[in-house]
């Protein structure tokens, strides 16, 4: 098979890819070519990484950096820029230390847990992006070009999980929404990824080998790989008309669709805002998914209106 190298020479970093989606997405950008960046707390994880990385033919640097330790960020950027002189294509804002607490505190009200669930929701996966974006942003518009990816989800649109998780989802999506407004003059694009319920290593040991209410189960079972949203990525990155998608949040269903792209083990990509999704979801409804036609949709708009701020 001829490797599709769309990406050779680029610098990329992505947080968080010892495991989960940042392994799959560093996969997948140096499948295409890039040098990765890739970042952990812990050593050997990020070597595994690496490693895989390698025996796939492709080049990634992991480096030992907390995503809450400002000087670790700092020090991996002033790296990057010795490194590479000054460039840098694309940083995927992923590192995510939420997971664990979630499944932790199912069923229970925020008030019936300890606060601290916050630092561990969203000092890694809020904060640690902003600072990422910060430093990132200086090399981009020095370059006059860019592409911040922050991974984020659905549930930056209403409840979802817990209290923590839906602030740090929706600040995310803001947060990359007001960044791109800053960066659209300097040829740097900024969006929001939402992926569908993702396969990692976590959820199979918190939902899929646990004895979970079956609804979670089954999405989670036909779920994306972790490698569908660097596919989706790789894909974006080369997009000519990327700047009109800045600010927004981008989902990678729809992105799936826009660049044909199946997932890894050649399954096609669950459409959650697909009308025959929605009622295969519902009960006494299912039996209708079978003759409603997949191609249609919730519209966008409608997905605003979900949120019933006003
Ligand atoms: N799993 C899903 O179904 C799903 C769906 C939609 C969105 N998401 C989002 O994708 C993102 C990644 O989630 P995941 O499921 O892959 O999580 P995960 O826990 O499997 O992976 C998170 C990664 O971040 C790393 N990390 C944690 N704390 C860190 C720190 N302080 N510094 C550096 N790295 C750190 C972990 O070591 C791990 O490699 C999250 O924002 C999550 O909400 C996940």
């Amino acid at each position: 098979m001829v490797r599709n190298m769309s990406l050779s020479g680029w610098v990329c970093v992505v947080t968080g890819a010892s495991r989960g989606i940042g392994r799959g997405i560093a996969l997948q950008l140096s499948e295409a070519g890039a040098t990765v960046y890739i970042t952990g707390r812990q050593e050997k994880t990020l070597k595994q990484t690496a490693a895989e990385v390698k025996e796939r033919g492709g080049n990634c640097v992991p480096v030992v950096c907390d995503s809450t330790k400002d000087e670790d960020i700092e020090g991996l950027f002033e790296r990057i820029k010795c490194e590479q002189n000054g460039r840098l294509d694309i940083l995927v804002n992923n590192a995510y230390a939420g997971v664990q607490s979630i499944f932790g505190s199912t069923g229970k009200k925020f008030w019936e847990i300890d606060p601290s669930i916050w630092d561990s929701i969203n000092n890694a996966g809020l904060r640690g992006h902003y600072f990422f974006s910060v430093y990132a942003s200086r090399m981009m518009v020095a370059q006059g070009q860019g592409l911040i990816v922050t991974i984020s989800s659905i549930g930056g649109l209403r409840y979802l999980f817990n209290v923590p998780y839906g602030i740090g989802k929706a600040a995310c999506d803001r947060m990359a929404a007001d960044m791109a407004v800053e960066l659209k003059n300097r040829g740097v694009v900024s969006v929001s990824l939402w992926p569908g319920a993702v396969q990692t290593e976590l959820v199979s040991q918190f939902i899929l080998e646990k004895d979970s209410p079956s609804d979670l189960k089954n999405v989670f079972a036909s779920g994306e790989t972790t490698e569908l949203s660097g596919k989706c990525i790789v894909k974006l990155a080369k997009d000519k008309n990327l700047m009109s998608l800045t600010g927004k949040v981008l989902m990678t269903c729809d992105l799936a669709r826009r660049y044909g792209i199946q997932d890894i083990d050649g399954r096609s990509v669950t459409d959650f805002t697909s009308i025959k999704f929605l009622l295969s979801r519902v009960p006494y409804l299912s039996w209708l998914s079978w003759v409603v036609p997949s191609f249609i949709r919730l519209p966008r708009f409608v997905l605003t209106l979900t949120s019933s701020r006003f």
